[in-house]
């Protein structure tokens, strides 16, 4: 069995985007940065989400069956480490400006995508829960520089023609 600090080094040479996960409805609002985001299938379009269980969120989550994937931009460092700390909620959100989805899940102001989502399915994985999320709307900022999570740490992405 390969150690579990040895799978994490070699998974942080793999890059990936950051995005802050958010959700609202009867169990309330909340949010926390994912990197363990990808696409499943165009059709329908599905994302998924992995959700580590022992997250001050995952109850919340776990009641409410929407979702927003917002794609953090260049820029969104800080937010992103609040999002990924030990931070209350209402200090979490306060540190940008918000707007409700379709499903009435926050949407962040400036994100590069966000995806509008209703959980679709839910598979449990060891520690995490797999969501995977059915695309209700999206909202598209073609304007931003890309933020990608490498080797521990934040990197800018900047678009060809700028
Ligand atoms: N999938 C995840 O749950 C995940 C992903 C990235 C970061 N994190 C958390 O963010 C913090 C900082 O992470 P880091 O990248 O600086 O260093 P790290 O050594 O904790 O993680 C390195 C890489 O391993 C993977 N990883 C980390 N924790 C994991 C987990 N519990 N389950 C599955 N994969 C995991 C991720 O790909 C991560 O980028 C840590 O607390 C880490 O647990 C969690
Ligand atoms: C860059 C980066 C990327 C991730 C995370 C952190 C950071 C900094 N975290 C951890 C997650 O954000 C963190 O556990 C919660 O925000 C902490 O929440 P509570 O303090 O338990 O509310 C995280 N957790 C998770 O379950 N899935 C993920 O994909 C990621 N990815």
């Amino acid at each position: 069995m390969i150690e579990k600090q040895i799978f994490r080094d070699a998974m942080s040479c793999l890059g990936a985007a950051v995005n802050i996960v958010t959700t609202d409805g009867p169990a309330g609002r909340a949010g926390f940065t994912a990197s363990a985001v990808c696409s499943v299938t165009d059709d329908p379009p599905t994302l998924l989400v992995c959700l580590n269980r022992s997250a001050s969120v995952w109850p919340i989550f776990n009641r409410n069956e929407a979702l927003c994937v917002n794609t953090l931009a260049a820029g969104h460092e800080a937010l992103s480490n609040l999002f990924g700390g030990k931070t209350a909620m209402t200090e979490r959100f306060s540190a940008a400006r918000w707007r409700n989805g379709a499903t009435g899940c926050p949407q962040l102001e400036g994100a590069i995508v966000s995806f509008d989502c209703r959980i679709s399915q839910v598979v449990s994985v060891g520690t995490h829960d797999i969501l995977f999320c059915e695309l209700v709307a999206l909202e598209r900022n073609d304007e931003s520089h890309g933020l990608v999570w490498f080797d521990r740490g934040y990197h800018q992405l900047m678009r060809p023609a700028c």
